[in-house]
Order: structure tokens, then C-alpha cells, then sequence
């Protein structure tokens, strides 16, 4: 028989599945169906496409289609070609030429740019130059540019072709899979999320009830619930807000919901509660796996046993030994010598407190109680700024978590951590600070690449904001009962900077603080305002005239403004750039996005930047603006290190005069004002307070209304994390 080719819109499969035979119903421009049946990688459902085969008889079905191959054809929408032309991808082509070559040649437009491109220059400002280069590009871009005008045309970024290009092994291939699964893609590529698939699949005419659809949103649930650190979901939740994003019936969600259960693509698990707890795949492993780890690190063995000089271990630490962890003079409580006792006969250690109960105190004990033994103490913590007073307070070197899993790019280019479970860390004990602040995967990347027989010491205060990332491991394993803890609770600090310590512990017991004059300097005030915008005048004045004077700093460096958030009159984004524009010494400025970066700035870097040793909240000065890019300054002790940035990448650098309370997790600073507004209601939570008010070192100034102090101090639980790993490792 012969070939035809003949174009139409596969519409339904009618025997046969996704891969492999397959017989389809064809809808041809005209309205008719016919069945076509073939050999498929992958059924293109609801693409249109050439269909290119023979026509031949079957005995039963009657006339049929035999598909040899087929191509999608390009969805031409006039608007996704014009917003093609206009997405840079096509040098000195701005929205307003597109529009003029697309008003002129429709959805033709790249049919006859490439089949006869001096026909545009009918177009007013296209040159004979200009038209042979838009073809050139086109032609050197060839199916890529299909693919381009396909996601340009659904309101999707142009910088996801190569990404898709990349996964499906070329532009074709990636077009084909967006037309035919475009749900699919959100698990394939990085970037493409639920809405934005779903916009396609509802433009592509895609059934709002497809399974496809409801399985996306589901998983979509699961895997943004992480932002909000959980690591599963309860049932009923997960259900909710899956139905909510569908717009359709619970019965057909729950429908689904089961079958994904049944094919373990989710794991539903039954903990204390009596409904169940929907865990993604990925997060049950990395959850069974973390406790597993724990498990078998309960079972080491005595540290000292392990050790060079273990003879010279006596069972109790004598009075001497406290000696010598602390000050001269000083001797340890008997909970902080408990300490050094406890990590010599436990793998893992917990001790916490509030400020000044003693912790620093305690770790500098155990330090250099087991070093005498001749153990490799290694010392780190989550954030730079962190390990760095680690280092500081025990007069040892400390690393960050990443740099001692030596976070770096991996033979195949990808970013990962060089020591793992097959290539460990080295020492006998591991002490990590501000624990509060470490997330479920970096915990278990701790733990995997843990030496055998290593012990580890985590230090943290249980009361600070949990960590950025999903889970809350501290508080899990101070809830397992599983390891011994020592929770430190008596404040030795005494005298100078004693106000803002006791403030700190009532906030943390539940009680409001009293700031009242005591002795010859105030370090802790509440200045009342009630309404945002004069606190918000009140704490520009603060931050660039009167506390400077107060403290005897620079104005853009000694002080730091603690934000509940970005919004607001009090919110960081406006005291950004009131403090911006109230320091301002010349004209040079740079736009990026919304915001105005001026000479002078103090900048928060947001993104790691492995490359250029650049990390996420790594803060410096704008030196100097020039047209497209900017110079930042960043100071580190000894080292100083000066930065240019692009416009494009200065979108990673935000003002930070002003910095929301969860970016300043793991950092101290000599003087801090944190505005307590009823504008922030929804925020103010006693960790988050609490978190702000330890970062003060010399000088704490809260602005607000006795009211939302009452209410912060008040408000217990900032939201709930649902995590089952204290759960896991309780014994049953
Ligand atoms: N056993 C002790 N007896 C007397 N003073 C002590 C004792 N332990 C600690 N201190 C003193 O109390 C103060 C706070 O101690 P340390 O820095 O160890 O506490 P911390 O819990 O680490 O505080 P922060 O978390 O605020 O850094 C220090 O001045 C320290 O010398």
C-alpha cells in the first residue's frame, strides 16, 4: 500500500498503552476519526501531529491506519511567535519589531523567515541584514526553535528549552513530551512545577479530571508541603490541598490518591495519630534511613576505648579537669562536666540551653578533656558565622556542615557532597553547634559519612526558629528519649550583658520582659509606637543617627534591623530602603528588578556560589556602581575580597541593613532593633522573638506596641512540623 502522510490529533488510546502497540483514535481537522495502530515510544495523546504510514484492512476493526512515523506539528499560536522573537533570543529583535513582523505574517511568521526571509523587510526596520541574520539564528536553532515559540507561546520561560532539550534528547523529542504528558515533565525537568504544566495541559485541552493531572497534584502537595518543613503530610491535609488546587470532586482525588498509595510511589504510614501520614518516596527513605543510622550508632562503644591515650581516662573528671575546660578559676557544674562523662559512654550527645547557661563553656571542656587523650575533636556548625564563634570560644579551627562533607562539584559536574558513606569523614568526635538550625538531609548526610565508632556532641537551643530546610532534628531526638541530654538552665552570665540575656530567657519561659533602667548603661529598651509608620521613622533614625552615636560604630555596619517579614511598614523591603536612601552619599545607583542598590549598601548574598566561595548570607558594601554591574566589598576578619556582579547576577544580592529574623539564624551582632507591630501579627511567635532577641550582643532596642509583644511572647508554636522521626525511634 501506499505511503500517506495525513495530519491529525491523537485523541484517545484504544488498545494498547502509553508504550509499545498501541491502536489510537485520530481526529482529523474535519471532525472525522479513524483508528491508526503502531509501534509507539510514546503515544503523543492530544498532540497533533503528521502521522506519516499506510492505510491497510484488518478483518475485524475494517480499515486502519499503520503508523510508520510522525512528527508533532508546531502549535503556532501568533502570540508565541511573537514573544519568540522578542525573548533575546534574537539579537536587537524587541517586543515592538516582533509585534510588527508577527502583525505582518501571523502564525506563518517563522515559515517564511525561514523559506524566504527577505520577504520581511516589508516590515518597517528590518534591514536585507538584519533579515538574513533572524533567519540565520532560526536556522542554527532549527527544531530548538519550535520548541522555543511552543513555551514562549504558553507563557513558559524560554530558558527551559535547553533544560528540556537536554532531558529528552533534543528539541523534538522535548516538544512531543510536553504536547503529549505535560505533567510528566514536572518530575523530568527542574523549573516546570504544577501550575505551570497544568496552564499547558488546560491550553492543550488536557481532561481536568486525567488521572495524569490528579497524580501531579498530588505529588505536588507532598513535595511543597517540604517548603513548609514537613517531611509528610496527614492524610486529610494532603487530600485538602490537592483538591483545592484540582478545582475538582474529593471522591476522584481520593480515588487516586489510593491508587498512588498502592503503586508506593507514596508511602502511607500509620504513627500515633489515627489518621495515616503520606510520605513522598524520596522523604520516607531519607526519614527510615536517618533512623536507621541512629539505631545503629546507639550501638558503639565507649569513645576512650577507642583512643590513643585511654589510660590516662579516669572514670570521673575531677575538679582539675573542669579547670582546664574553662576558665582558670572556674570551675564546671556538675552538668557540665556531666557532659564530657556522657559523650565518653554515648555515640550522640545532646546538650542545650538558653544564652549564658554554660554551653560554650561545657564544649571547651569536653574538647580539650578528650584531645589530652589523643582523640581528633572535629568542630562545626550550619552557617559560617556560626562556626566561625565556634572557633572563636574554643580557640580550634571550625567548618561549616557543607565544608566538612566537602560540598563541591562531583566528576559528572553535579554538586554534591565528597564524603559519604564510602568515603568518611575523619576523626573520633564530632561536635556540632546551633543544631536547631540543621535540616533532615543534612543530618543525614552527617550521619552516613560518620567514621565508625565516632561520637558526636550536638549543641543547640531547641527554642530558636527550626532550621530553613524541612524537619526539625533537634527537637525529634530530644522528643525520642532516645539519647542522653543535658539541658543546661542556670545563666552564669552575670553583669555586662546580663539585660539582654535575662529579657531572652523570660521571652523563652513564656514571660514578658521588663526593660527597665537598671545602673549606669541600658543595653535591652522597648520604645513604644503604635502606629507602623512612625516605628518605621523611629527605626531609620535608630539605625543610621542615634544608635551609631550610642554604640560608637558605622552606621552601615554595627547595626542590624531583625524584620518578622519582607512586608510592611516595618517590614524589611521599606526599611531597606529607607536606611538605603537616608545613607546615601551619591548618585550612583543600580536597578535590579524593583529594588535600587546604592553605593554604600550593606548586601546579603542569597544564593551558594561554590565556584566563587560566595555563600548564602555572606554580607558586604557596595563599593562602586558603574552602568551594568557593581563592586561588593566583603570584609571576613582577615580576609577582604572584592566582588563584581552583573545586573543579572545582582539578583541574588538583597539589602540587608534590614534582614528578616529567619536569615539571621546562626549569626550575632553587637547591636539589633526589631520592630513587635501588629502588622506582623501572623509572625509573631515566641521562637521567632526569642531568635531575634539572642542575636543582640551588646545592644537590643525592640519598637513596637506592648500588645504584640504580649502577643509574641504569647503565641507558642510557630507552625507545626510534621516529621515521624522521633516517632521511628521511640521503641515500640
Ligand atoms: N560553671 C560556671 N561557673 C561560673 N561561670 C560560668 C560557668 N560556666 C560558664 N560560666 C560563665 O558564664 C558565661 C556564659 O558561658 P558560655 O559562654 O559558656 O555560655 P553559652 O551557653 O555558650 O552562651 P551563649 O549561647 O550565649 O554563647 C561566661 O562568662 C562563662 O565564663
Amino acid at each position: 500500500m501506499a505511503t500517506q502522510r495525513l495530519r491529525a490529533t491523537a485523541e484517545k488510546i484504544l488498545a494498547g498503552g502509553q508504550r509499545g502497540f498501541a491502536a489510537l483514535r485520530l481526529r482529523l481537522p474535519n471532525g472525522d476519526t479513524l483508528t491508526a495502530i503502531g509501534q509507539f515510544d510514546e503515544v503523543p495523546l492530544g498532540a497533533e501531529c503528521d502521522w506519516v504510514g499506510s492505510f491497510e484492512f484488518h478483518p475485524v476493526h475494517g480499515r486502519q491506519f499503520r503508523v510508520s512515523s510522525f512528527t508533532v506539528v508546531l502549535p503556532t499560536s501568533t502570540l508565541g511567535v511573537e514573544r519568540f522573537l522578542a525573548s533575546g533570543a534574537f539579537r536587537g529583535i524587541g517586543p515592538k519589531t516582533a509585534k510588527r513582523i508577527v502583525d505582518a505574517f501571523g502564525v506563518r511568521t517563522l515559515d517564511v523567515l525561514r523559506e524566504d526571509p527577505q520577504a520581511i523587510r516589508k516590515v518597517p526596520g528590518i534591514s536585507r541584514a538584519k533579515a538574513e541574520e533572524l533567519a540565520n539564528v532560526l536556522a542554527e536553532k532549527g527544531e530548538m526553535s519550535r520548541l522555543g515559540a511552543f513555551l514562549t507561546g504558553h507563557g513558559m520561560g524560554i530558558h527551559l528549552a535547553d533544560k528540556l532539550a537536554d532531558v529528552y534528547g533534543g528539541g523534538q523529542a522535548a516538544l512531543q513530551m510536553l504536547q503529549s504528558d505535560p505533567y510528566q515533565t514536572i518530575a523530568d525537568v527542574r523549573g516546570i512545577g504544577f501550575r505551570t504544566s497544568d496552564q499547558l495541559a488546560s491550553a492543550l485541552g488536557i481532561d481536568r479530571l486525567a488521572p495524569s493531572r490528579v497524580t501531579a497534584a498530588l505529588l505536588h502537595v507532598l513535595d511543597a508541603s517540604i517548603e513548609n518543613g514537613h517531611i509528610y503530610l496527614p492524610y486529610s491535609m494532603w487530600l485538602e490541598e490537592a483538591v483545592a488546587l484540582l478545582g475538582i470532586e474529593k471522591e476522584v482525588v481520593a480515588a487516586e490518591a489510593q491508587r498512588l498509595m498502592a503503586r508506593a510511589s507514596v508511602v502511607a504510614e500509620q504513627h500515633e495519630l489515627p489518621e495515616l501520614c503520606v510520605y513522598s518516596a524520596r522523604h520516607y527513605r531519607l526519614e527510615t534511613q536517618t533512623a536507621a543510622l541512629l539505631r545503629a550508632l546507639k550501638q558503639g562503644r565507649r569513645l576512650s576505648d577507642e583512643l590513643l591515650h585511654a589510660d590516662a581516662f579516669r572514670d570521673e573528671p575531677s575538679d582539675d579537669d573542669g579547670k582546664e575546660g574553662a576558665d582558670a578559676t572556674q570551675s564546671l557544674s556538675e552538668e557540665q562536666l556531666s557532659v564530657t562523662r556522657l559523650v565518653d559512654d554515648h555515640p550522640l550527645v545532646i546538650l542545650t540551653g538558653g544564652p549564658g547557661t554554660g554551653k560554650t563553656t561545657a564544649i571547651r571542656h569536653v574538647v580539650s578533656f578528650f584531645e589530652r587523650l589523643g582523640a581528633k575533636v572535629v568542630l562545626a556548625a550550619p552557617t559560617g558565622k556560626a562556626a566561625k564563634r565556634l572557633a572563636q570560644s574554643t580557640d580550634r579551627p571550625a567548618q561549616t556542615i557543607h565544608r566538612l562533607l566537602e560540598m563541591g562539584k562531583n566528576a559528572q559536574g553535579r554538586f554534591g557532597f565528597g564524603r559519604d558513606r564510602s568515603h568518611r569523614m575523619e576523626g573520633n568526635l564530632f561536635i556540632i553547634d546551633e543544631a536547631s538550625m540543621i535540616d533532615a538531609p543534612l543530618f543525614y548526610s552527617v550521619l552516613e559519612a560518620l567514621p565508625e565508632q565516632a561520637h558526636v556532641l550536638l549543641v543547640g537551643d531547641p527554642e530558636q526558629l527550626p532550621a530553613v530546610g524541612p524537619g526539625m532534628i533537634l527537637k525529634d531526638l530530644i522528643d525520642s528519649s532516645q539519647f542522653p541530654i543535658v539541658s543546661l538552665s542556670f545563666v552564669f552570665r552575670q553583669g555586662l550583658h546580663s539585660q539582654i540575656v535575662r529579657a531572652a530567657h523570660d521571652v523563652r519561659m513564656g514571660r514578658i520582659p521588663q526593660f527597665k533602667e537598671e545602673g549606669a548603661r541600658q543595653e535591652c529598651f522597648f520604645i513604644e509606637k503604635d502606629q507602623a509608620a512612625d516605628a518605621a521613622e523611629l527605626i531609620v533614625d535608630l539605625a543610621t543617627r542615634r544608635l551609631p552615636r550610642y554604640v560608637g560604630c558605622d552606621a552601615r555596619q554595627g547595626i542590624q534591623i531583625l524584620s518578622p517579614m519582607k512586608r510592611g511598614y516595618t517590614g524589611t523591603d521599606r526599611l531597606n530602603e529607607m536606611v538605603s536612601k537616608r545613607l546615601q552619599t551619591n548618585d550612583d545607583t543600580l536597578r535590579v528588578g524593583e529594588r535600587t542598590l546604592r553605593v554604600g549598601d550593606r548586601v546579603m548574598y542569597t544564593k551558594n556560589d561554590y565556584e566563587r566561595e560566595l555563600f548564602n548570607g555572606d554580607t558586604g558594601l557596595i563599593e562602586s556602581v558603574s552602568r551594568d554591574s557593581l563592586v561588593v566589598r566583603f570584609t571576613d576578619d582577615t580576609l577582604e575580597r572584592r566582588m563584581e556582579f552583573t545586573r543579572n547576577e545582582a539578583h541574588a544580592l538583597i539589602q540587608a541593613f534590614a534582614i528578616s529574623v529567619h536569615k539571621s539564624q546562626g549569626s550575632e551582632y553587637s547591636a539589633v532593633i526589631v520592630p513587635v507591630m501588629r502588622e506582623h501579627a501572623v509572625m509573631l511567635f515566641r521562637q521567632l522573638l526569642y531568635t531575634a532577641m539572642t542575636r543582640a550582643k551588646s545592644l537590643l532596642v525592640l519598637v513596637g506596641t506592648q500588645s504584640a509583644l504580649e502577643l509574641a511572647v504569647r503565641q507558642e508554636q510557630m507552625n507545626q512540623r510534621f516529621t515521624g522521626l522521633s516517632w521511628r525511634l521511640k521503641d515500640r
